[in-house]
Parts: structure tokens; sequence; C-alpha cells
């Protein structure tokens, strides 16, 4: 799926509340292509970006009394504090509800994303951290509470004519590549459909990214052809692929729905490699060039991905953040649910 406005952010098809077509693609609305090709493969949603915030403020101090939605949390927070300064903000729940059926599954979560920083978001299985990050991106609707894009509400999901003044990249789990297309069509999808690049330049574009994530001489390969780990390098590759004819390229945040789930653990220090090394710092990335991820979410059950790829933890246990803290925290805390969890004991307050 694609969101924008003319400069989209790239969403896999998947499932969520837009229609399908055959082939999983769900449709919003449609842009004038430059590529009769792809006429079947059209969909946009408005998105526009403006962030120009500072770099996170993150401060330990140990278990004193943590300031965190206007409560003090000390005991169940961990060692996190939140700056008091919001104009970092990008993404933030407050209080976020959501339930399935007679199922209720998020029920009061509540953190902040702020410019510049590498979040996990953790926790047991089925406990809603694949739907909150639908939530973030726009393609559920919480049933109450509150999302706010650099300050602004958002209600329900993103329509068309929503401006919301951040962009917003999700990538599945699976990958969600189009399996009819090739690799080069699957990762240039969107400036194939939205930009005015000549198609020439699109495949040296391709080649460059896919080359950038590890994949050479792939290109004209169908994702039934590549294994699990090349089909998610392939997807980070259609994430971080953006039109370098633009003048200015547009901040966007980008969340991994457990992007390293099914690899072997060098594959999976390559993906987690891969996402800090897009990682924008300052105006540029790891690699000195351009980039668009200004902050990045990766739900995921991985101890690497967790050490490797992001600095800073929420925790997610029966509906609610009961725990946030940096990485290097998450090992030593002393809180029972994060002792539990991460030590994988079947003793403790989570039961299975
Ligand atoms: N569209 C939906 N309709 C009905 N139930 C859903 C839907 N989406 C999620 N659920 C249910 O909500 C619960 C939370 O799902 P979710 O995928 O968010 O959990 P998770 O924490 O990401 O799990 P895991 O770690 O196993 O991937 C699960 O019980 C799931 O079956």
């Amino acid at each position: 799926m694609i969101l924008g406005s003319g400069r989209s952010i790239l969403l896999p098809p998947a499932t969520y509340g837009g229609s399908s077509r055959p082939g999983g693609f769900p449709t919003f609305s449609s842009k004038s292509s430059n590529s009769g090709s792809y006429d079947r493969r059209k969909e946009t949603r408005k998105a526009v970006c403006a962030c120009t915030a500072p770099p996170a403020n993150v401060q330990s101090d140990g278990f004193s009394a943590t300031k965190f939605n206007g409560q003090s949390r000390a005991a169940d927070y961990g060692m996190f504090r939140e700056p008091e300064d919001d104009s970092d903000v990008l993404i933030e729940c407050r209080d976020v509800y959501k339930s399935f059926g007679e199922k209720h599954i998020l029920r009061g979560v509540s953190f902040k994303i702020r410019h510049g920083e590498a979040v996990g978001i953790i926790g047991p299985s089925g406990t809603g951290k694949s739907t909150i990050l639908k939530i973030m991106a726009g393609l559920l609707a919480p049933d109450k509470g509150e999302v706010f894009i650099r300050g602004r509400k958002r209600d329900g999901l993103i329509s068309d004519e929503e401006i919301s003044g951040l962009r917003i990249g999700l990538v599945f789990q699976s990958a969600a590549l189009f399996d009819s297309l090739t690799v080069r069509e699957n990762v240039g999808f969107l400036l194939y459909e939205h930009s005015s690049m000549p198609e020439e330049q699109i495949s040296e574009l391709v080649t460059e990214i896919l080359a950038a994530v590890g994949l050479k001489g792939v290109e004209d390969r169908l994702p039934s052809e590549l294994s699990g780990g090349m089909k998610k390098r392939v997807a980070l590759a259609r994430s971080i692929i953006f039109d370098t004819t633009k003048d200015s390229i547009e901040p966007e945040v980008l969340l991994y729905d457990e992007p390293t789930a099914g690899l072997d653990p060098i594959a999976s220090t390559v993906v987690e490699d891969l996402i800090r090394s897009v990682h924008m710092r300052g105006d540029e990335d790891a690699a000195g060039k351009p980039g668009k991820i200004t902050s990045y979410v990766v739900v995921t059950h991985q101890h690497s991905t967790i050490q490797r790829a992001v600095d800073r933890l929420l925790f997610l246990h029966e509906g609610k953040v009961v725990w946030q803290g940096m990485t290097h925290e998450f090992t030593t805390s002393t809180n029972p649910i994060v002792k539990q969890f991460a030590s994988g004991s079947l003793d403790g307050p989570i039961k299975y």
C-alpha cells in the first residue's frame, strides 16, 4: 500500500481496512502513472510531511519518579524519563484502546516517538504489538484514545484528504511483495506509479538500492524465487527508495513488523544493520547519503534485534505499556515482567 500526496509512503499490500483486489492489492485512490504496465497497482493516500524537530532527548535517572503522561510511574516505567519538551514528538499514542470482538487487545496504550529515535516494541505474543503499529500507520482506527501526528490529532484511518504532517511507512512481517511483479517492479513500484522519473532512471536507482541491501542481479526474479531473508531485504529496499530528482526529501517514520522473524542469525544481523544504516543522522544516513528515515519503530521478539537495531524499548503487556527504558537497561531491569521475558522463564507474572 502506498500513502502519499504524489510523494508517497510505501506500505505493502496486506490485511487492513482497505478494499482488496485479486493479488491482495487494496485501493484508496489512484493517480496517473507514467507506466502503463502498472495500471492495476494504483493506490494512494494523502500524507504530507515536514519534520524539522531536533533529536530526541532521552534521560536516565535510575528509579527516581518518572513523570510520564501526567503520572508518576517510576515502578512501572523503569528508567525512562520522558523529556518535558514535546517539540520533537512525531507520533504520540495517548490512551489508545482497541478490541476485536470480545478480545480487548489494547487497553490504554500511551507513548511518544520522537525525531531521531530508534524504538523497539516488545512483549508477549498476541499482546497487540502489530495492532499498535497499524494504528500508528493509520491503517486501523483506535476504539478509544488518540493518535497525534506532529501534534495534530488524527481521526480514524488516514484518508485521501488528510494532510497528516508526517509520512509513515509500514514494512509488514511477511515482506508482502507483489507476487506477480519482479523484484525491480516491486522495489520501484512507488516511483513507477507516483514520480515523473524516467523508467530507465528508476531501474538504475532500483539496482543501486538493491546493492545497498546486499542484493545484486535479482532484479528480474519473482518473489517466489527468493529466500525469506532476501524477500525481507527487497521489502526494506522498497521502503527506503525515494525520488532522487526532487529538491527536498520528505522525512518519514518507518515501522517494521518483525523484520527478522524466521531469519537465521547471520541474515538477522544483515537486516538489523540495514535498518540502522538507513536511519538518518542529521541529513545523512550511515553511508553519508541523503535519506528519509528520521525515526523508526521495530516490533520484534529477537534478542539480537533488540540489542542491535534499537535504542529504546517499550514493553507491551496486557494491553498497556508496562515498562520502557533504554536497550541496555532491558537485561538488568528488576521489573518482574521484564525479567521473566528477558530470561524466557516460565515462572513470573506472564502466564501462557
Ligand atoms: N483484524 C483482526 N481481527 C480480529 N482479531 C485480530 C485482528 N488483528 C489482530 N487480532 C487479534 O489481536 C491480538 C493481537 O494481535 P497482534 O498481531 O497485534 O499481536 P502481536 O503482539 O503482534 O502478536 P505476535 O507477537 O504473536 O505477532 C491477537 O489475538 C490477534 O488474533
